[in-house]
């Protein structure tokens, strides 16, 4: 199987496909099989010749160059696919809401929100496809928020030529999900704009012994989600004043209520009692991730409410920032949510 049209190199079969070896030398001509990549340590990762580029006396050194001396000349069979076609066949049975992909890079495609907003990625999904063997579908984690632009996900092929058979076997598992969720296995989810009524309780901060940070740290938080606070109030480390506060806010018809600081376990830790004086339906007090772990998560008369403990003014990163945004995308958030958040909750600074 060492005869070739070109004269020289090894044959060898992928599948029912021919894949013949050709030196660089003698490959003046003919079309490249597949993207070629060149890395240059801390300058360029990328492609340096597109698949089906005929190559050219000039191209010789640059092949050399990242280490090509060789190169494939391929007879895809019937049954089989190119690792380009493959990537793109997956990438369209799984792209949903908000997502774009464009054409394959070196065998991969990346699917990519078009918005600011919630990856949605159906994990039993993922993990089915890539017990398939000889595809990949790398993801993010559900509910990650992503920027307009950013990647959640892309795919691509192990092989260069891969049966299409299993191709075929990730489309019928996607459109199973579909008809079964009425959704696709990969969206991205928008956050609506919510106004919020933001309590700071602290009797040191009321009394003017020092100054608020909790409430521009909030502010900006909401306004990094595209959320904004409509209205602060200040109450000290009492329980019916802040209770007073927080139904003041539900009659202005705010779509969520904040309550900052007093969370944890000393005696002028008022927050957790009086949001429950104030009727609030808990989903739970207390989260198991760090930081954020004091945080309370509840529903007053279907109103979101949080209560905020001091490590949300510090750290750029709490529980604060896993649930707020699930809310902004109109999730109801049970006992079961935050009971999933410790696992990988331990979050390092
Ligand atoms: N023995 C324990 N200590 C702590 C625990 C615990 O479980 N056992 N939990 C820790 C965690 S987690 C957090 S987070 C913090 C803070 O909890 P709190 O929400 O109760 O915070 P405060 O006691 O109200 O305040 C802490 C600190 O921050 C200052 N503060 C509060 N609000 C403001 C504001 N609006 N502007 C500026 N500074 C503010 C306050 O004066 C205190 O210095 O507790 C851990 N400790
Ligand atoms: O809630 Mo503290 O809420 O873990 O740092």
């Amino acid at each position: 199987m060492t005869a070739n049209r070109a004269g020289s190199g090894e044959g060898k079969k992928l599948g029912n496909t021919l894949l013949r070896e050709v030196k660089v030398e003698e490959a003046v001509g003919l079309a490249l099989a597949h993207d070629l990549t060149q890395i240059l340590p801390g300058r360029f990762k990328g492609r340096l010749f597109r698949k089906g580029h005929r190559v050219t006396e000039e191209d010789i050194p640059k092949l050399k160059d990242i280490g090509k001396e060789h190169l494939y000349v391929m007879e895809l069979a019937e049954g089989d696919l190119h690792e380009d076609d493959a990537a793109l066949r997956m990438a369209a049975a799984l792209a949903g809401e908000n997502l774009t992909y464009g054409e394959p890079h070196e065998g991969k495609v990346a699917l990519k929100s078009a918005i600011h907003g919630l990856a949605q990625v159906a994990k039993p999904v993922v993990d089915r496809i890539n017990a398939i063997g000889d595809i990949a579908l790398a993801t993010v984690l559900n509910h990650l928020v992503v920027r307009e632009g950013e990647s959640i996900a892309a795919t691509r092929a192990i092989p260069l030529v891969v049966p299409e058979a299993k191709v075929a076997e990730v489309e019928r598992i996607a459109s199973e999900y579909r008809e079964r969720e009425g959704s696709a296995p990969l969206a991205v989810r928008p956050m609506r704009k919510l106004r919020a009524g933001l309590l700071t309780t602290g009797s040191e901060v009321f009394h003017g012994r020092i100054q608020d940070k909790f409430g521009p740290a909030v502010v900006r938080k909401l306004a990094e989600y595209g959320s904004e606070v409509a209205e602060q109030r200040f109450a000290p480390d009492d329980r019916e004043t802040i209770v007073g506060h927080i139904h003041y806010f539900l009659e202005q018809g705010y779509d969520m209520i904040l309550v900052t600081g007093g969370m944890s376990v000393d005696p002028d830790d008022r927050t957790p009692g009086a949001i429950a004086d104030a009727g609030t339906d808990i989903v739970s007090y207390g989260t198991p991730m760090l930081p954020g772990s004091m945080l309370l998560f509840g529903y007053l008369k279907g109103v979101p409410i949080f209560g905020l403990p001091g490590c949300v003014m510090h750290d750029p990163y709490t529980s604060f920032d896993v649930l707020l945004p699930r809310v902004l995308a109109g999730d109801v958030i049970g006992r079961e949510d935050i009971v999933g958040m410790g696992y990988g909750g331990l979050h390092r600074s």
